[in-house]
C-alpha cells in the first residue's frame, strides 16, 4: 500500500512535470519526440532484419543457386539505411536535448525568480526551514530538470524499444516475452524497495551533507580567509568535515552492499529464466520448427531487453529525484504571501501632514522570538527622531515594520490616519529612503549601484554626482579609472572598495532616492565610516534631511543630540522619549549611555 500510495504521488507530480517541459521548449520537445520514436524502432527493425538476412544466406546455402539477390540486397540496404539513420540523428539529438535541458532550467528559475519577487514581507526570507528549502531547489535546479528530460526521452525510447523486442519475440512462443517479462519484476521491486530505503537515509543524513558544504565553504570562501588563517582554525574545520562524512558514509555504504547483494541475487533468477528460453529456442531450431534466423532473433532481442529494462530501472530512480525536487518547487510555487495586500480607496497623503504614529506595536518574528511589545510613539512630519538603545533592543525591527517589511503581530501603524495596511505598498515603499546597517554591495557599475535607489537616475550624470558628493564619495570616485562607469566587486573582476567606501555607496544610493520620498531612515549608517566622514555626514545631516521626516538608528549619542526626539529602547520596549536635553535630566537609561560614552572619551 505504502508503495503504491507513493506511485501515485510520483504520477501526479509528473504529469504536473510534464507541461512544464513543453512550455519551456515547445519546439525542441516536438522534435525530441520524433526522434525518441524513431530510436525506439529503429533496433527492432535492425534485428527484424537480421533474422530476414540469416534465413535468405541459410535458405541459399541449401538451394545452390541463391536467386534471390535482389531481395538479399533490399535488406542489406535497409539495414544500412536504419543504421544510418540512426547515427545521422544522433548528434541533432544530443544537441536538441542540451537545448531543452538548459531552457527547462532557465524556465524553472524564472519561475523561481517570479515566485519569490512576488513575497512583499520577508517571512519567508528569514524563517530557517523555508530559507534552506529555497536554497535546496536553487542547488538543484540546473541537475533535476536534466534527469525530468533523460526520463522522458530515454525512458520513452527504450520503453518502445522494450515493447518493440516482446512483439519481435512473441512469434516463436507466446510464453517467451511473459517469461522473461516475469522474471524481472522482483529485481524491479526489490530494487525499488531498497532505493527507497537509500533515500530515506540520504534525506535523514542530509544535514550531514549541508554541514560538510558549509565547513568546505568556510575553507574555500573570502569571508572566512582573514579569521580561518589567523585564528588558525583551518584543521579544526577540515575535521568537522571528516566527522560529518564518516557519519553520512557508514549509513550509506551499509545500505549499497544491502542493495548489491538483492541484485546480483535476482540477477540469478533471471539468468535461469533467460536460459530456460534460449534452450526452447534452440531445440525448436534444431527440430526445424523455426529457423536460424529466429535463433539470432532470440539472441539479439534478449540483449535488447535487458539493456532496456537497465536503462528503465536506471532512468526510473534517476527520475524518481527529479520527481523529488519537482514536487519541493511545486510546493514553493504554490506557497501563498503571508502579507495581505488590502487596498482602500484612500490614496498615501502627497505629504504627510498629521504624522506616522505607532500604536501598541507588538512584534514577534516567525521563529516566536517576541522583539517589540506595545510600542508607541508619533512621529510629526519634518522632525528627525533617534532610535538608541542597546544591541537587540529592537531599533532594526521598527524600521522593518516602518517599511512593511513586516506587519505588526499586534497594534497599528498609522500614516495621517490611515492604517499602513491599507495603503498601496509600492507606493508606501516608494516614499522612503532607506540604508539599512546591513546595506547591500551589488557588483555592478559605480554610477548603477547609486541609481538604484532611484532608476528614473540611471543616465543621469549629474544627479548621480550630486548624490555621491552628499554621501561624500564623489571625490573617490572621481580618482577611479572610469568613474562612474567603474565596475565594482570582486564578483566579474571589478574595482574594490574600502567598508566605509561601500557605505557611502548606499547612503548616495539613499539621497538619490530622497528627493521623490517623504521619509528618511538612517540605519547605523555611519558604523563603518572613518570620524571625519562620519563628523561631515552628521555635520551636512539637517542640510540632507532638508525638512524631511527622518530617523536615524544609532549606537553614537553625540551624533543624536541634534534630533528632535529620542526613544531609548530597551528589550523590545520603549523605556524613554524626549530630546536630549530632557533625557539627560531624567537621568535615566539615555544619561547614563551618554556618560558612559563621554568617559570614554575623556580617557
Ligand atoms: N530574522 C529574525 N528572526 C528572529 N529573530 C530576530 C530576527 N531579527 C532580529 N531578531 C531578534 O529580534 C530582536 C531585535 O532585533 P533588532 O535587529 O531589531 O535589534 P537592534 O536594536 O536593531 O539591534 P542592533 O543594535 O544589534 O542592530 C533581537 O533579539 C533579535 O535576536
Amino acid at each position: 500500500m505504502q508503495y503504491f500510495n507513493l506511485l501515485v504521488r510520483y504520477s501526479r507530480i509528473l504529469v504536473r512535470s510534464l507541461p512544464l517541459i513543453w512550455q519551456a521548449a515547445p519546439k525542441e520537445v516536438t522534435f525530441l519526440t520524433c526522434t525518441m520514436i524513431v530510436r525506439g524502432i529503429v533496433p527492432g527493425f535492425g534485428i527484424w532484419i537480421n533474422k530476414q538476412i540469416v534465413d535468405a544466406v541459410a535458405s541459399g546455402l541449401n538451394s545452390p543457386q541463391l536467386d534471390n539477390y535482389g531481395s538479399l540486397f533490399s535488406l542489406v540496404f535497409a539495414w544500412v539505411a536504419a543504421i544510418l539513420l540512426q547515427s545521422i540523428l544522433e548528434p541533432f539529438y544530443e544537441a536538441n536535448f542540451k537545448n531543452i535541458t538548459e531552457k527547462l532550467s532557465a524556465h524553472i528559475n524564472l519561475l523561481i525568480l517570479d515566485k519569490a519577487n512576488s513575497f512583499s514581507d520577508l517571512i519567508y526570507f528569514e524563517d530557517a526551514h523555508f530559507y534552506n528549502e529555497i536554497q535546496l531547489i536553487e542547488e538543484e535546479v540546473n541537475r533535476q530538470p536534466f534527469r525530468l528530460i533523460l526520463f522522458f526521452a530515454d525512458g520513452c525510447q527504450y520503453l518502445l524499444n522494450l515493447i518493440t523486442m516482446l512483439i519481435l519475440l512473441s512469434p516463436l512462443g507466446w510464453w517467451i516475452p511473459l517469461l522473461l517479462l516475469l522474471a524481472s519484476f522482483p529485481k524491479v521491486y526489490f530494487s525499488f524497495k531498497i532505493q527507497w530505503d537509500i533515500w530515506q537515509t540520504m534525506s535523514k543524513k542530509s544535514p550531514q551533507t549541508r554541514k560538510m558544504k558549509y565547513y568546505s565553504s568556510v575553507l574555500l570562501t573570502d569571508t572566512y580567509a582573514k579569521e580561518v588563517r589567523l585564528f588558525g582554525l583551518g584543521s579544526l574545520f577540515k575535521q568537522r568535515y571528516i566527522e560529518a562524512f564518516a557519519d553520512k558514509y557508514q549509513a550509506m555504504r551499509k545500505i549499497r552492499g544491502k542493495q548489491a547483494w538483492n541484485l546480483s541475487i535476482w540477477e540469478i533468477l533471471s539468468a535461469g529464466s533467460n536460459a530456460t528460453a534460449f534452450y526452447r529456442v534452440v531445440i525448436k531450431a534444431v527440430n526445424n520448427q523455426i529457423t536460424a534466423g529466429n535463433v539470432l532473433l532470440f539472441i539479439q532481442a534478449l540483449n535488447n531487453i535487458q539493456t532496456s529494462l537497465q536503462v528503465l530501472f536506471n532512468e526510473f530512480f534517476s527520475l524518481q529525484e527529479a520527481l523529488i525536487f519537482m514536487e519541493r518547487l511545486f510546493k514553493f510555487l504554490d506557497s501563498q504571501p503571508t502579507m495581505e495586500l488590502t487596498f482602500s480607496d484612500k490614496n498615501l497623503p502627497t505629504s504627510i501632514a498629521s504624522g506616522i504614529v505607532f500604536e501598541n506595536v507588538s512584534f514577534a518574528y516567525p521563529d516566536g522570538r517576541i522583539a517589540l511589545e506595545r510600542v508607541s510613539f508619533t512621529l510629526e512630519p519634518g522632525k528627525t527622531i533617534a532610535l538608541v538603545g542597546e544591541n537587540g533592543a529592537g531599533k532594526t525591527t521598527i524600521i522593518k515594520l516602518l517599511s512593511r517589511l513586516y506587519d505588526p503581530s499586534a497594534g497599528k501603524i498609522l500614516i495621517d490616519g490611515i492604517d499602513l495596511k491599507k495603503l498601496d505598498l509600492n507606493q508606501w515603499r516608494q516614499q522612503i529612503a532607506v540604508v539599512f546597517q546591513d546595506f547591500c554591495r551589488y557588483s555592478l557599475t559605480v554610477g548603477e549601484n547609486i541609481a538604484l535607489g532611484d532608476l528614473t537616475a540611471l543616465e543621469k550624470l549629474e544627479t548621480l554626482k550630486l548624490a555621491a558628493r552628499k554621501a561624500g564619495i564623489a571625490d573617490k570616485i572621481d580618482r577611479l579609472e572610469y568613474q562612474y562607469q567603474t565596475l565594482l566587486g570582486k564578483q566579474f573582476d571589478g574595482t574594490e572598495l574600502s567598508g566605509g567606501e561601500w557605505q557611502k555607496i548606499a547612503i548616495a544610493r539613499a539621497f538619490i532616492r530622497e528627493k521623490r520620498s517623504q521619509l528618511l531612515v538612517l540605519d547605523e549608517p555611519t558604523a563603518a565610516l572613518d570620524p571625519r566622514s562620519e563628523y561631515e555626514i552628521y555635520n551636512r545631516f539637517s542640510e540632507l534631511v532638508q525638512n524631511k521626516t527622518a530617523i536615524l538608528v544609532t549606537h553614537r549619542l553625540a551624533s543624536v543630540s541634534m534630533c528632535d526626539l529620542i526613544m531609548v529602547l530597551k528589550a523590545g520596549k520603549l523605556i524613554e522619549l524626549g530630546t536630549h536635553r530632557d533625557l539627560l535630566q531624567q537621568q535615566g537609561e539615555y544619561a547614563h549611555l551618554w556618560q558612559i560614552q563621554a568617559q570614554a572619551y575623556q580617557i
